[in-house]
């Protein structure tokens, strides 16, 4: 397994030791266009946790809760629940990890989304992958998912597409202005998908894990004990 991707590593102002702050990746692209498929061997590959906002919103609507209700109707009709809620189940989800390393897929959703959770956790994201791929071939894979999912169906799909152009993908156009979006053409066979993701995550952890600030920070520290520890030993045995 490769691992790391360790991109976002922040050190305190008085440079003692390094305090990290988790890695995020959102990974956007519309409805179908293969986004959990591909986390799963991301994670594989790369040692993330992933988290699916969908899937933590079914998740509420199982578990009961309060906010069920709204959940499962905004759903049906394909909108994007509020922010407060979606982030609050992320932000929990990523604390009781255990991981540092996390996919955020399916989110954020809008440009609301996207300036609640850098205000409620702080983080920006290291990079976004974004799943380009034609509606039609989105439609028949949703038709064919077969997972029982309510919103699986022709009325919601064309619903969930409609959100998608109208207030995803401007988050999407967003990240792109800053310079962090990886696209990805999704509309190719799983494995091929996956070879270019490959290749994003690959390029990363080479331009962070070789000549990283965290690993010339070590580097430099250790020379300067050599040093003094050589000034101390020709110190001690000239006599200054
Ligand atoms: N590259 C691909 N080629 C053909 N089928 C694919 C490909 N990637 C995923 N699929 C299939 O398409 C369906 C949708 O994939 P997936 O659930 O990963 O999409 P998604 O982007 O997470 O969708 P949603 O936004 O609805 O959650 C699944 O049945 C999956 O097996
Ligand atoms: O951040 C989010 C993510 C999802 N939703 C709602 O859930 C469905 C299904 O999402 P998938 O990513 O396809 O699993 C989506 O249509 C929204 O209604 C959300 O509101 N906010
Ligand atoms: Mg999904």
């Amino acid at each position: 397994m490769e691992t790391d991707v360790g991109v976002s590593t922040s050190e305190e102002a008085n440079g003692s030791a390094a305090k990290k702050k988790p890695t995020v990746v959102f990974v956007l692209g519309g409805p179908g266009s293969g986004k959990g498929t591909q986390c799963a061997y991301i994670v594989e590959h790369f040692g993330f946790t992933h988290f699916s906002a969908g899937d933590l919103l079914r998740g509420e609507i199982d578990s009961g809760s309060e906010n069920g209700l709204m959940i499962k109707s905004m759903m049906n009709e394909g909108k994007i629940v509020p922010s407060e809620v979606t982030v609050k189940l992320l932000q929990k989800a990523m604390e009781e990890s255990g991981n540092e390393k996390f996919l955020i897929d399916g989110f954020p959703r809008n440009d609301e989304n996207r300036a609640a959770f850098a205000a409620v956790t702080g983080i920006e994201p290291a990079f976004v992958l974004f799943f380009d791929c034609p509606e039609e071939e989105m439609e028949r894979r949703i038709l064919n998912r077969n997972q029982g999912r309510d919103d699986d169906n022709i009325e919601t799909i064309r619903k969930r597409f409609k959100v998608f152009l109208q207030s995803s993908l401007p988050v999407v156009q967003y990240y792109e202005s800053i310079g962090k979006v990886h696209k990805i053409d999704a509309a190719r066979p799983v494995e091929e998908v996956f070879e270019s993701v490959k290749a994003v995550f690959t390029s990363i952890n080479e331009k962070v894990k070789p000549h990283g600030r965290v690993q010339q920070k070590s580097t430099l520290l250790k020379l300067q004990l050599k040093w003094k520890m050589s000034f101390l030993r020709n110190g001690v045995c000239k006599g200054y």
